[in-house]
């Protein structure tokens, strides 16, 4: 059984579709890069195996179940997927241990001592044992998102969804932040990556999806899709064709 199956997902805002029938399995231990232009749907997609938005057809399940919009289903697939955004999305006014610990107590209820256990463990694991205590405004942005990844993890997730986690840190940063992902990687972890990283896709995915106008276009191994793109629009895209005019 995969870990999320996807059949058919459409999606819209308002008279616009935004997923156009996407179909994708994603196996447990599986890292899948996502890519396409802007406003191909990655976020959009993303967000909808998550729950953060609803789907308008088709199916998303999760270890064989669908994915619930109730709030106790949400509660429970939040459990099990977890998200990191290109903004952080860390509470300013608390620190990164609080940070990491919050969602624990709240979402699965864990006592404050041990939600402070497994934050110290995650913050370690992301390279960040000793800032604890360190608000986020004294971080820099790559430890921010380490921070994020921490809190992501600490929620014990069976997969990891990350929406251009690099996008908005400094350059000299960038590698930092990828350096945690490419452990979680080779540690077994699922993840699906929206990234513009192309030389860390083909370097760590098993499968990169191109997605194009809603849909995902192409999909292979790393090589077959960098190497021998098939279609015009990915060619474009890795700058084998010249754009159109
Ligand atoms: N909340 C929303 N309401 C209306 N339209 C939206 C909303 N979110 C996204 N869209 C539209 O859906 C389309 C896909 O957006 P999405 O952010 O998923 O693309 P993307 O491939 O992730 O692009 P980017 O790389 O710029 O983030 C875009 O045309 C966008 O304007």
């Amino acid at each position: 059984m995969s870990l999320i199956d996807v059949e058919n997902l459409r999606k819209s805002y308002g008279e616009t579709e935004v997923l156009k029938g996407i179909d994708l399995a994603v196996p447990q231990g599986e890292v899948l890069a996502l890519i396409g232009r802007s406003g191909s749907g990655k976020s959009t997609f993303l967000r909808c195996l998550n729950g953060l938005e609803q789907i308008n057809s088709g199916r998303v399940r999760i270890l064989g179940e669908d994915l619930h919009y109730s709030a106790a289903g949400l509660r429970k697939m939040r459990q099990q997927i977890g998200m990191i955004f290109q903004q952080f999305e860390l509470f300013p006014h608390l620190t990164a241990g609080r940070n990491v610990m919050l969602a624990q107590q709240v979402v699965k209820g864990i006592p404050r001592d041990e939600a402070e256990q497994v934050a110290r463990e995650m913050l370690s694991k992301v390279g960040l044992a000793e800032r604890f205590d360190a608000y986020p405004r004294n971080l820099s942005g790559g430890q921010q998102q380490r921070v994020a990844i921490a809190r992501a993890l600490a929620m014990s997730p069976k997969a990891l969804l990350c929406d251009e986690i690099t996008s908005a840190l400094d350059p000299e940063l960038v590698q930092e932040v990828l350096g945690v992902v490419r452990a979680l990687a080779t540690s077994g972890m699922t993840l699906i990556m929206v990234t513009h990283e192309m030389r860390f896709a083909r370097e760590v995915c098993e499968r990169v999806a191109f997605m194009h106008q809603g849909r995902i276009h192409e999909i292979g191994a790393p090589d077959e899709l960098f190497e021998a793109p098939k279609t015009p629009e990915l060619k474009q895209l890795l700058g084998h064709l010249p754009a159109a005019s």
